[in-house]
């Protein structure tokens, strides 16, 4: 086994594995199993034989951004596990580093895998056995073995584990049915065990429909909001207050809010912070960016985009019979320079015209097609869409 390598919380360097630093207080939430030291190991030294693609499973992008990366982010969430040890190939030593590097996971170390899945869960246990020269990552009462295959869980699964570990004795029910590791740890250990019953989230990415799959979910969980940043010079019975209507229609499960940025921009910022991964910036009756280009600065400046791309919509409402589209088309046509330039902060921009028709008929049938569109910007994530103007 290889010394491991742990990223201090708070920070993104690598450094040799020194002591523990990963929520080092437990008791402090409700829901936290009070005063046990949890740690957690992620096995992700396999191959990924069944998934049929050159690269491990793990590493295999979902959305953008490796499995693995999803699973910790999801692992990072839980606030009372104290260190996370990450057990991998030595040949994906340096992959590993710098998807956390980049993706700024923060307490993790880093151990070499083996040949299997056990010696590789093996491996993370003696590293957070506290015997190790080393190896300073303090020892835990509860170890969490979390395949780094499966990104959904929930904090109430782990939860429920860890205080089954500590709570139950073994039955013979668990031994009937009870998993490879369970099997070892009663035949060799001298421990008790007890069979959890896990949620349906719990699958794991196996095969190459399985990363489709998963990619589905996490777009479906991150359109779950819509921001609507209007136009300071909008009233209530306004363009974008009507497409925000129409909106809520077309999409009745997602969360869509409007917003007038103040001067500071704080309001905006504080929805980025909230984590709203998709907003749709009103421009009426002008062919300029401004507003966009105000909004798109704020994403930028924050890390919001570092873990998923975000949509934004840049909408357009101009009057089809003053004058022809084609007119103003240049001007809008500046948008594709802005896509490519926020491209490469994954941000996915776009731009969208709606005849802002004096005829009420005409300008709800224009609103309704634009929602569509909309809604299917966001779901998809297309970044084959990006710089495009569609019209509606
Ligand atoms: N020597 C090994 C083999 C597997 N794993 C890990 O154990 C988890 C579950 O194993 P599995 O789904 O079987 O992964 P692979 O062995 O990679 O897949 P396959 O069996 O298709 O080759 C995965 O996160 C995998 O990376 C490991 O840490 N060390
Ligand atoms: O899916 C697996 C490998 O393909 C594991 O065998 C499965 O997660 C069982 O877990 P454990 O060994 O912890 O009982």
């Amino acid at each position: 086994m290889e010394p491991a390598v742990r990223g201090r919380r708070g920070s993104t360097e690598l450094r040799p594995l020194l002591s523990g630093e990963r929520g080092a207080q437990f008791g402090a939430s409700a829901s936290s199993p009070s005063a046990l030291a949890v740690a957690a190991v992620l096995p992700a030294g396999g191959c990924g034989e069944r998934m049929g693609v050159a690269t491990p499973k793990q590493f295999c992008r979902v959305l953008g951004r490796p499995l693995i990366s999803h699973t910790l982010q999801a692992l990072e969430r839980v606030c009372w596990i104290k260190d996370i040890v990450v057990v991998v190939t030595g040949e994906n030593m340096e992959t590993m580093k710098s998807i956390i590097q980049k993706y700024q996971h923060k307490g993790i170390s880093l151990v070499e895998a083996g040949a299997t899945r056990h010696r590789s869960i093996f491996n993370g246990l003696k590293a957070l056995a506290g015997d190790q020269a080393y190896c300073r990552l303090s020892r835990p009462e509860v170890v969490i073995i979390h395949d780094a295959v499966r990104p959904f869980f929930e904090e109430d699964d782990l939860l429920k584990v860890v205080r089954a570990a500590r709570e139950h004795g073994c039955s013979g029910y668990d031994l009937e049915f009870g998993t490879e590791c369970l099997q070892l740890a009663l035949k060799y250990c001298h421990a008790n065990a007890k069979l959890v019953e896990g949620s349906p989230d719990l699958w794991k990415v196996t095969y190459k429909r399985d990363l489709y799959a998963a990619e589905s979910i996490i777009k479906e969980r991150i359109s779950q909001k819509i921001c609507i940043v209007m136009d300071m010079k909008e009233e209530k019975e306004h363009a974008g207050y009507l497409l925000e209507t129409v909106l809520k229609n077309e999409l009745n499960h997602v969360k869509v809010t409007s917003v007038v940025p103040c001067h500071d921009g704080s309001n905006i910022q504080h929805i980025i912070l909230e984590q709203c991964y998709s907003f749709v910036c009103m421009n009426v009756m002008t062919t300029d960016f401004q507003n966009t280009q105000k909004l798109l600065g704020m994403l930028e400046e924050s890390n919001l985009s570092v873990l998923y791309p975000v949509v934004v919509v840049s909408v357009h409402f101009l009057d089809f019979e003053l004058g022809p589209l084609s007119q103003k088309m240049e001007s809008l046509m500046w948008i594709r320079k802005f896509a490519v330039e926020v491209k490469k902060r994954n941000i996915l921009l776009c731009g969208l015209i709606i005849n802002y028709s004096q005829d009420e008929q005409k300008l709800q049938e224009s609103l309704r097609q634009g929602a569509v569109i909309i809604a299917a910007l966001i779901k998809e994530r297309n970044s084959a869409l990006l710089g495009q103007l569609l019209v509606a």
